[in-house]
């Protein structure tokens, strides 16, 4: 019997409208449904005013998880070490191994990016600088509706914890009470700080506005659905955020050299996380597209996650005959996705052009889903087009920096008289006056 045929949506670069057409196809930022937003306001006035009380109300409505007290929502360290040493040499081994991953690739990312404090002297004395401080204290969002998600946790705290942020507050929802052990043990590994087990918009209102059992943070990082990106935009100005990571993202280029089920099973990869992730592969192989949409038919029966994979690919996928791999980067900048795979001869070759993309991975060994869990760099990327102005979640993100200024006294002299004329310039006299009581007579 032959495999079903699932039914994706093909373009041609050369179709009438094309541009236009690929466009209107991308997923939008997420947080602009006028319901959700409704609903997540009331959840934040309720978590302001009720603090933990709406925690345990609320977590029972959303993860039907029926508790008698808050103190039943948090995990004690021991039960995260009690994880830690549960699990099976073989999971604890894999865990080990992306946590030292993870930490090594972000140790280097803290001195090459520039999270360092520096300053320069002025052959007057003047002394110039910009010192660099850790957050004192995150919370990070792992998600937890439909999947489980250990390897978020360690891609969360390990840059918090290698930035030297003090206190890494976890919130991760348990649907039903289900806690999942890897996430738990992940939690103990990358050495969070206290962690419970709420999630959506009342876990980010939670570390937003602080609840008696909940401390407030200084910044919210983390991705998760469409709830939990809406309530991390209100909070905004109230705590930092990353950014809002939506539903996951694949961009395939092919130049028609790789192995077609390769390319079917990282499309399914990503199309697995969720209804509304998005798989789109770029080719210039007609042919090629044709295997690709085969091996895709043949491999969906045998998913455990098929009904998920089969609704994102009828309804989000999309296969694209292009020109030419020239061609393939440019459109592949205009949509500037979470992850790009170069899947063909010169991945470097084409890499080159491209602009706009939160992870690029090279060549055909480099899966996309190594990325996910032990490659070492970050997997919470930007999504919805907004590689064009974000970045990956790094070390960066756990600090900030301040400006130092120490004007010696022969600096006072020539700076003060700029400053002064500039003020008097702006009607400002305060400001000259500060600057002129300090020029010698
Ligand atoms: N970018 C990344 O790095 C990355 C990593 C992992 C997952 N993801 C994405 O994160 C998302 C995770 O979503 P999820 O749903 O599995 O988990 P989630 O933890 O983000 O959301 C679950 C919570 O949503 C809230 N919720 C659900 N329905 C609600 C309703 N009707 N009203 C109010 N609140 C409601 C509940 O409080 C629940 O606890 C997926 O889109 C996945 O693709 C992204
Ligand atoms: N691909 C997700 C980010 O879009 C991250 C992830 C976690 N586990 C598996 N995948
Ligand atoms: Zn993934």
């Amino acid at each position: 019997m032959s495999a079903p045929q699932i039914n994706i949506k093909r373009l041609n670069s050369q179709d009438a409208g094309f541009k236009e057409t690929l466009l209107s196809s991308l997923s939008l930022p997420m947080g602009d449904d006028e319901a959700i937003d409704l609903a997540v306001a009331r959840i934040l006035a309720q978590v302001q005013s009720q603090g933990d009380e709406a925690l345990v109300a609320l977590t029972k409505q959303f993860d039907r998880l029926d508790v008698a007290n808050v103190s039943d929502l948090v995990l004690t360290r021991a039960e995260l070490e009690q994880a830690y040493l549960d699990l099976s040499p073989e999971q604890k081994n894999a865990l080990d191994i992306a946590a030292v991953r993870v930490r090594a690739y972000h140790e280097v990312q803290k001195v090459e990016a520039g999270c360092h404090s520096w300053e320069y002297v002025e052959a007057d004395g003047t002394r110039l600088g910009q010192k660099v401080t850790a957050l004192d204290r995150v919370g990070i969002y792992v998600p937890g509706g439909k999947a489980a998600y250990p390897s978020s946790v360690l891609m969360n705290a390990i840059p918090a914890k290698v930035a030297g942020v003090k206190e890494v507050i976890m919130v991760v929802p348990t649907p039903d009470g289900a806690r999942n052990p890897l996430v738990l043990a992940a939690a103990w590994l990358a050495g969070v700080d206290q962690v419970f087990t709420i999630g959506g918009a009342q876990a980010v209102g939670a570390l937003a506005y602080g609840t008696n059992t909940v401390p407030s943070v200084d910044k919210i990082v983390g991705p998760g659905n469409a709830y939990v990106a809406a309530a991390k935009r209100k909070v905004f100005g109230t705590v930092g955020i990353d950014m809002i990571a939506g539903p996951s993202e694949i961009l395939i280029l092919c130049d028609g050299t790789t192995n077609p089920d390769w390319i079917a099973m990282d499309l399914f990869s990503q199309a697995e996380h969720d209804e509304l992730a998005q798989s789109i592969l770029l080719c210039p192989d007609a042919q090629f597209i044709e295997r690709v949409q085969e091996s895709i038919n043949r491999l969906l029966p045998e998913m455990p996650r098929k009904k998920v994979i089969e609704t994102s690919l009828t309804n989000r996928a999309l296969l694209i005959q292009v020109q030419d791999m020239s061609e393939a980067c440019e459109i592949a900048n205009a949509i500037a996705a979470e992850h790009l795979e170069i899947c063909t001869l010169e991945p470097r070759k084409w890499a080159e052009q491209i602009r706009h993309a939160g992870a690029i991975f090279m060549g055909n060994y480099t899966s996309e889903s190594l990325g996910d869990y032990c490659a070492g760099p970050n997997h919470v990327l930007p999504t919805a087009r907004t590689a064009r102005f974000s970045s990956p979640l790094g070390v960066y993100d756990f600090i900030k920096r301040s400006s130092m200024i120490e004007v010696s006294e022969a600096g006072a002299q020539t700076l003060g008289a700029v400053a002064s004329t500039l003020a008097h310039g702006e009607g400002l006299q305060a400001h000259a006056r500060a600057a002129e009581m300090r020029l010698k007579k």
